[in-house]
């Protein structure tokens, strides 16, 4: 399931916020987007699954333009995880999750003992089993976080866009959550803050700057000092890590001004 988006610009109250962007997702590829804070990675994101439509540009899934498709066939295709998801009514963890069912039934149809199975299994692979019959309204943002990407896994979409998928996630649940998404083999666009998580998990990278892309490429390749001084405003020192074969960032800027 290749996704690709090509000259993508938008503007937002006379502000440019994307320009031209062009990215290619090849079928099981793992990619990370990364940027500052508001450089763009959610408006992106969100014009890839269809809330803002770019001004400018060709946002294609499997060589189709994905805003001539019909809603509910994205939506068997692709899986989204978002920064923000304000369920505001009282539904249990089980709904929620069995929410990602619906692109696969007709209306009115219930639920199968398939889509029950998958549902408890989906949890148990986030490991939130035990939380099936709470509500989801009283969870920890980090709860809430893994029965949102549960229902993500339940849709069993090909492609799966990812906004921040760790944010707020202690550091054994982020490195569980990335295995896991890894493990699925789908294809994957996610956006990242995290650069030594991305540089481990991440087969490609694309980095925004002021709604530009402005680097592409392995994480060996992109996750240079230079480049990651002139997008983050940071000192850093990178090496291949021994272990992982992968780059590890270590930044030098907060430590060396508290010393000094
Ligand atoms: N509806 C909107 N109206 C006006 N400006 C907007 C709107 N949505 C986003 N922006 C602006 O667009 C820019 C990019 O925002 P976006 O959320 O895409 O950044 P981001 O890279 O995802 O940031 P973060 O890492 O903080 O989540 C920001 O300057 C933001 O204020």
């Amino acid at each position: 399931m290749n996704l690709a988006a090509k000259n993508v610009s938008l503007t937002l109250n006379d502000n440019p916020i994307l320009n031209n962007m062009d990215i290619l997702v090849r079928n099981q590829e793992f990619v990370g987007l990364l940027g500052p804070n508001g450089s763009g990675k959610s408006t992106f994101l969100k014009s890839i699954y269809r809330t803002m439509k770019p001004d400018v540009g060709w946002i294609s899934l499997a060589n189709q333009d994905i805003y001539k498709l019909p809603p509910r066939k994205v939506a068997r295709q692709m899986a989204v995880v978002r920064q923000e998801s304000a369920i505001e009514f009282d539904f249990s963890v089980r709904e929620i999750v069995m929410m990602g069912r619906f692109p696969h039934k007709s209306a009115f149809q219930s639920d199968t003992k398939q889509d029950e199975e998958l549902v408890n299994e989906t949890l148990a692979r986030v490991g939130m089993q035990d939380f099936a019959e709470r509500s989801f309204t009283t969870l920890s943002g980090g709860e809430k976080q893994r029965v949102l990407i549960a229902r993500a896994l339940a849709q069993q979409a090909k492609l799966l866009v990812l906004d921040e998928p760790t944010n707020h996630l202690d550091i054994h649940s982020q490195l569980q959550i990335m295995a896991i998404l890894k493990k699925l083999r789908c294809t994957v666009l996610t956006a990242l803050h995290d650069l030594n998580i991305a540089a481990v998990y991440c087969d490609r990278l694309y980095i925004v700057k002021s709604g530009e892309i402005v680097a592409s490429g392995t994480p060996a390749e992109v996750l240079q000092p230079q480049l990651i001084n002139d997008v983050f405003g940071v000192d850093c020192e990178v090496s291949i890590h021994p272990r992982t074969a992968k780059p590890h960032i270590v930044f030098l800027s907060a430590i060396e001004k508290e010393i000094s």
